[in-house]
């Protein structure tokens, strides 16, 4: 039953679409800027920088990454950020997640500038979204990268019930208040959500959404038929293979649609995180850019 969601299909048009976006900047002698600061060595993370610089240039976006060794004080970084405010041809800084924790990631995230926010991380950001205000603002690239998907798929999440598992402030949380503000029941489930009401809230469950970092959490069995699932999940294995939170082989049976991992999601926010850096590059130089195929 299930079609494949291919993410790096859509990923790779919605690339093509920031490009025309770039192009129509450069005439105008703009060259969006992105600063990724790195500090430590998450996998997660370094899969996600080395994809980003492959992607970034294609696209004309100039992007450079900042790295810090894992014992790098929370001063040295936020001193960064500071400087990186202040350069102007930089109109995105995102700092890798998670920080070592001898730094305040909630500082860390204070101290960018929301106009350069391109995670949409800082609390004036999450505010705007939170309160479903109109009017443009970063908001992180996963969630945003998947409601593209979902949009591109033809499903309309309005009055449809929606699981997001996992309330993380990268994904559940903005996930949940896209979702909302796009008129969908949303359940937002985690850790603590009782097993019994889990199994409830998903087997009722339109579309489900799974970003927990748990390998295989949710199998084929406990899906309603016909569901729409999105796999957000990045577990590497010890035989060296990517999987997501979703139990593959047992849940594309059952579902109408589904995302790969890798192949889904992931490519999906490198692309979008290259379209809201465009964006902040044109809202910075007050540059007015029309809108690729994507709703949000
Ligand atoms: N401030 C911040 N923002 C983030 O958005 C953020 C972060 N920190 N920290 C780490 C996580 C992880 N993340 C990934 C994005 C894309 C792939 C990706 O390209 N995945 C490919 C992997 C392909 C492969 O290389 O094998 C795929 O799923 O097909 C992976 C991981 C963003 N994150």
């Amino acid at each position: 039953m299930g079609k494949l969601i291919d993410g790096k299909q859509i990923a790779k048009d919605l690339r093509a679409a920031v490009a025309v976006q770039t192009e129509k900047l450069a005439t105008q002698g703009i060259t969006p800027g992105l600063a990724v600061i790195l500090v430590g060595d998450d996998p997660a993370s370094e899969i996600y920088v080395r994809n980003k610089e492959r992607a970034a240039g294609k696209v004309g976006v100039n992007a450079q990454t900042i790295k810090y060794p894992a014992d790098a004080s929370e001063a040295e970084v936020l001193a960064k950020i500071a400087e990186l405010n202040a350069d102007d041809s930089v109109d995105a800084i995102l700092v890798q997640s998670p920080v070592p924790s001898q730094i305040d990631e909630h500082k860390v995230q204070e101290a960018i500038d929301p106009r350069k926010d391109v995670d949409g991380f800082h609390p004036e950001n999450i505010g705007r979204l939170y309160a479903n205000r109109e009017g443009y603002y970063p908001v992180a690239n996963t969630p945003r990268g998947i409601m593209t998907m979902l949009h591109h798929e033809g499903v309309d999440v309005a009055g449809k019930h929606v699981v997001v598992i996992g309330r993380s402030i990268l994904v559940g949380r903005p996930m949940a208040a896209l979702l909302q503000g796009a008129n969908a029941t949303v359940s937002l489930l985690h850790r603590y959500t009782p097993a019994s009401l889990t199994e409830l809230l998903v087997s009722e469950a339109d579309v489900v959404i799974v970003a927990t970092g748990v390998a295989g959490l949710i199998k084929g069995s406990e899906l309603k038929a016909g569901a729409v699932v999105i796999d957000v999940g990045i577990n590497r294995l010890e035989d060296g293979s990517l999987v997501g939170d979703v139990d593959f082989a047992s849940a594309e049976p059952v579902a109408s649609l589904i995302t790969p991992v890798p192949g889904g999601v992931g490519p999906m926010t490198i692309a979008t995180l290259l379209q809201t850096t465009v964006e902040l590059a044109a809202q910075h130089h007050g540059v007015a850019l029309e809108d690729p195929w994507q709703t949000i």
